[in-house]
């Protein structure tokens, strides 16, 4: 069976209201790609971000070169209902921003999760051994799935590569793909328009059969780079080439892809060619690295703890994964408690 549908949208992009709940590196990239498209995009922003927003628009840099988008940004209370509503924010944040969109959310809403990591739709929508259980790590108790109605979402998987070096400021130095499908696998209306309106924005957008199969592949991604690279401070091409490196990477991506199989996805990447596609994005810095380095908490929830207890209902070790876990987590809380001490000096 393919795993890729044919998008069978052939006119324009249909004109949609569509919001942008999070303007980071991703929000940013997707929110400026829309707007010089043409589409009505409303970014909800906060603070020093949602300022510089509305009084500069977002300063991307991608491949096709440097773009100033003016966009509207404000907060949920600014905006109307929406046609598509992307999340872009880190798995820690996914309650409160889902609380803030509801405003904005009729039941004709897409609401598309652009977050890495197990999604806490995970065992929604399609059946099988665990069916409507919770993933505990990124729904604690289903308090996250009680915000919204699983029609409602829309699947992705971002392979998009983006840094923000100041609030609205944005650099992306691959080229932007994104793949989407429905929780439940079927193909829709709403599914192709989606596609559409994101291809005309210049993001390869690809309509998937199997929506989890993909969300594997990136899981074995983020899951065997993103913690590491906090540990070894260290960039995908060094995480991918560097032997002392490379070798953790292929001992989790074996670990996590045992979990993937247990769980019926067909991974078609060997550990091989994701060292050989990771090692081609170049010096890119993950988002958890990013987040390192500013102080702030770790996606270790979606892209970690989450994977783990997958891996648990099949009693699989996990070794090497738990291990840079750990470490990830241990440099990450005592480099943001240093981080916070520091900034209550300089402002005291
Ligand atoms: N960066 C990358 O290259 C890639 C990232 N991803 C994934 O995409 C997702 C987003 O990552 P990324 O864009 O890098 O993350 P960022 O941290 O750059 O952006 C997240 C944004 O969400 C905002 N936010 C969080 N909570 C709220 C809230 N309650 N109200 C308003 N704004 C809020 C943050 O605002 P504030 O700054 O004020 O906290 C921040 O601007 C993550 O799951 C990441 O793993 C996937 C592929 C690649
Ligand atoms: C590094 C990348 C692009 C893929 O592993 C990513 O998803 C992230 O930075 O979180």
């Amino acid at each position: 069976m393919p795993k890729t549908m044919e998008p069978t949208m052939t006119s324009p992009a249909p004109k949609q209201r569509i919001c942008i709940a999070g303007a980071g590196a991703i929000g940013c990239t997707i929110a400026a790609r829309l707007a010089m498209s043409g589409q009505e995009v409303s970014v909800l922003a906060r603070g020093a971000t949602l300022a510089t927003l509305r009084s500069q628009g977002i300063v991307l840099t991608d491949l096709e070169g440097t773009h100033t988008v003016p966009v509207n940004a404000g907060s949920a209370a600014d905006f109307g209902v929406q046609d598509i509503i992307f999340l872009c924010c880190k798995s820690q944040d996914i309650a409160a921003l889902l609380q803030q969109i509801k405003p904005l959310v009729d039941e004709n809403t897409v609401v598309v999760p652009a977050i890495n990591g197990v999604p806490w739709w995970y065992f929604h929508g399609e059946g099988g051994r665990f069916a409507g259980s919770t993933v505990e790590a990124v729904d604690p108790a289903g308090s996250v799935s009680a915000l919204l109605p699983l029609r409602q979402i829309m699947g992705t998987v971002v392979f998009i590569t983006a840094e923000a070096s100041a609030p609205g400021q944005v650099t992306a130095k691959n080229p932007h793909l994104m793949m989407f499908g429905e929780p439940d696998n079927s193909s829709s209306e709403r599914l192709q328009r989606l596609c559409a309106v994101v291809a005309a924005a210049g993001i390869e957008a690809r309509p998937l059969e199997r929506i989890r199969d993909k969300l594997w592949t990136k899981i074995i991604a983020n899951a065997s780079t993103n913690p590491l690279s906090v540990v070894a401070g260290a960039t995908l091409e060094e995480l991918y080439t560097r032997p002392a490196l490379r070798d953790t990477v292929v001992a989790i991506m074996q670990e996590v892809l045992l979990v993937a199989a247990s769980y019926g996805a067909r991974v078609e990447i060997d550990p091989l060619t994701f060292l050989e596609l990771g090692a081609a994005m170049g010096p890119v810095r993950t988002s958890m690295l990013q987040d390192y380095e500013r102080g702030r908490a770790l996606e270790l929830g979606s892209i970690g703890d989450a994977v783990l207890e997958l891996a648990a209902r099949f009693d699989i070790p996990m070794t090497v994964t738990r291990k840079v876990i750990g470490l990830a987590r241990f440099h990450g809380e005592k480099h943001s408690s240093s981080t916070a001490t520091q900034a209550a000096a300089a402002s005291a």
